[in-house]
């Protein structure tokens, strides 16, 4: 038996599925009689959202540093293991987490440009060895996932936040750096081609999830 509850991250580009997908992922393991703990990043718990907002704010009334952006997800990221995911897996619970720090290699890394190696300092110093078990990658072109961003903003009513506010270059770069990871963590790593239908895009997650979670068990 492990010793606590496994990790699982959802990770990928501006509207490639993560938020559609997440319930679902959450709900087939909840089928598996597992405990679940769903939650987001940057935030998750109430300090930590109050930093999500300083972070998705798009006014214009000063430019966000690049590294106060780096240092703001990091500090968000030590309240929420803090306060809610380090807890949660000490007790047993899985926690399901919309993002984590592979984002921040991907949108702090090969999208602002930041050296790798002062990422991994900070996770090191924030993490002290914690990392998913497993994370789900979806992936498809940016500008397939733009169309479905665009569409889902209208029909909401909702402004791009900060990050939506991005060029293409920016979503280009940050695919390069999720990508990038994945080959070089393959056994973390399951890359799920996101661009098909619903249905078809959760069938390789029961197909991964299945074959995970019974290795696991
Ligand atoms: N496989 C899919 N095929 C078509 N549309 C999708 C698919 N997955 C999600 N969508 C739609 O695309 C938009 C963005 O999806 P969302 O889950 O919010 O993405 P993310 O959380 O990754 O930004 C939503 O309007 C959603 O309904
Ligand atoms: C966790 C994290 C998120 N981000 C960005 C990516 C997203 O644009 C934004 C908010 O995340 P999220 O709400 O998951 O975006 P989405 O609209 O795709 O559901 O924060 C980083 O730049 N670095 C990070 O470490």
């Amino acid at each position: 038996m492990h010793e606590r509850g496994r990790f699982i991250t959802l990770e990928g580009g501006e509207g490639v599925g993560k938020s559609s997908n997440l319930g679902w992922v959450v709900a087939w393991l909840e089928s598996q009689g597992i405990e679940v703990v769903q939650t987001r990043e940057p935030g998750g718990t109430p300090r930590a959202e109050a930093i999500r907002q300083l972070l998705l704010d798009p006014s214009p009334v000063e430019p966000l540093d690049a590294d106060a952006e780096l240092l703001l997800m990091f500090a968000a990221r030590a309240q929420h293991l803090a306060q809610k995911i380090r807890p949660a897996l000490a007790r047993g619970a899985w926690v399901v987490c919309d993002r984590f720090t592979d984002a921040t290699f991907a949108y702090q890394g090969g999208g602002r440009g930041i050296a790798e190696a002062r990422i991994a300092t900070l996770e090191t110093f924030v993490q002290q060895g914690l990392a998913p078990d497993l994370t789900l990658l979806f992936d498809m072109t940016p500008e397939a996932a733009r169309w479905r961003l665009e569409t889902r903003l209208q029909t909401r009513g909702e402004q791009k936040d900060r990050f939506e506010r991005e060029q293409t270059a920016f979503f280009d770069a940050v695919r390069r750096g999720y990508l990038k990871r994945a080959l070089a963590e393959p056994e973390r790593f399951a890359v799920i081609d996101a661009e098909p239908a619903l249905k078809e895009v959760q069938a390789q997650l029961a197909s991964v999830l299945q074959e995970r979670v019974h290795a696991w068990r």
